[in-house]
């Protein structure tokens, strides 16, 4: 890292639009040493102190369901050089790992990717380039029935049941009103080679 202030890249989106992938494709052609990412999920707030059952209750698609205080310090650290310890979030018990962080050294590039963060001001203030992978929500539901049942401990009966409940009503009031802040809106998301080009070559620039 040269000494100068980080670029800091924000990637939103619904759930399953692509952000992870965009995320992927981007590192893939970014050197390690240069980059490093700040997901939010991995700040869900830590909810150790409630039962499972509490937890099931919890609305995760709440904008008061995420620490966004310490996502915040974590980019103001990085900025002012200092390693941060990223928390381990687990999605069968719906907590944080507490035995277990990541450490994040500061880096030219910090990508933040996360469903909610261009929602909050202090956040989305935050961030150098902001981008919405924009993807239909019929697809963005199949690929998270997909998902949540391979990786995250779900059955279909349930992920749809929360999609409708909480994941549908809070990505048309959270999340895709504020599209409008976004620089760049990337349809086919991480199949978008030529927008992530253009972010990669930013990042290039940034970097020399
Ligand atoms: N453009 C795309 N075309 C086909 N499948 C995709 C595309 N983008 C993502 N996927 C797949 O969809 C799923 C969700 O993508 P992911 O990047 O994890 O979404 P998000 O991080 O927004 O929840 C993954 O299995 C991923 O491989
Ligand atoms: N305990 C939890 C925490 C979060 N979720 C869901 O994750 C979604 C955000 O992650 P993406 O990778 O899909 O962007 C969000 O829609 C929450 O509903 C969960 O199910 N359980």
């Amino acid at each position: 890292m040269k000494g100068k202030r980080p670029l800091i890249i924000g990637i939103t989106g619904g759930t399953g639009s692509g952000k992870s992938t965009v995320c992927k494709a981007i590192m893939e052609n970014i050197p390690e040493e240069n980059i490093a990412v700040l997901e939010q999920d991995a700040y869900y707030k830590d909810q150790g102190h409630l039962s499972m059952e509490e937890r099931f209750k919890t609305n995760y698609d709440h904008p008061l369901a995420f620490d966004n205080k310490l996502l915040i310090k974590h980019i103001e650290d990085l900025s002012k050089m200092k390693p941060v310890e990223k928390p381990v979030y687990d999605y069968e018990l719906h907590t944080r790992k507490t035995d277990q962080t990541i450490t994040v050294t500061p880096k030219d590039i910090i990508i933040v990717e996360g469903i909610m963060i261009l929602e909050d001001e202090e956040l989305r203030d935050r961030l150098d380039i902001k981008i919405y992978v924009d993807t239909e929500d019929d697809i963005r539901i199949l690929r998270r029935i997909q998902r949540d049942i391979k990786e995250r401990g779900r059955t279909v009966d349930s992920v749809i049941e929360q999609y409708l409940n909480t994941v549908k009503p809070a990505h048309d009031q959270f999340i895709e009103p504020y599209k409008k802040y976004a620089d760049i809106i990337m349809p086919e998301g991480g199949k978008n080679e030529v927008a992530i080009d253009i972010v990669i070559s930013k990042i290039r620039t940034q970097l020399s």
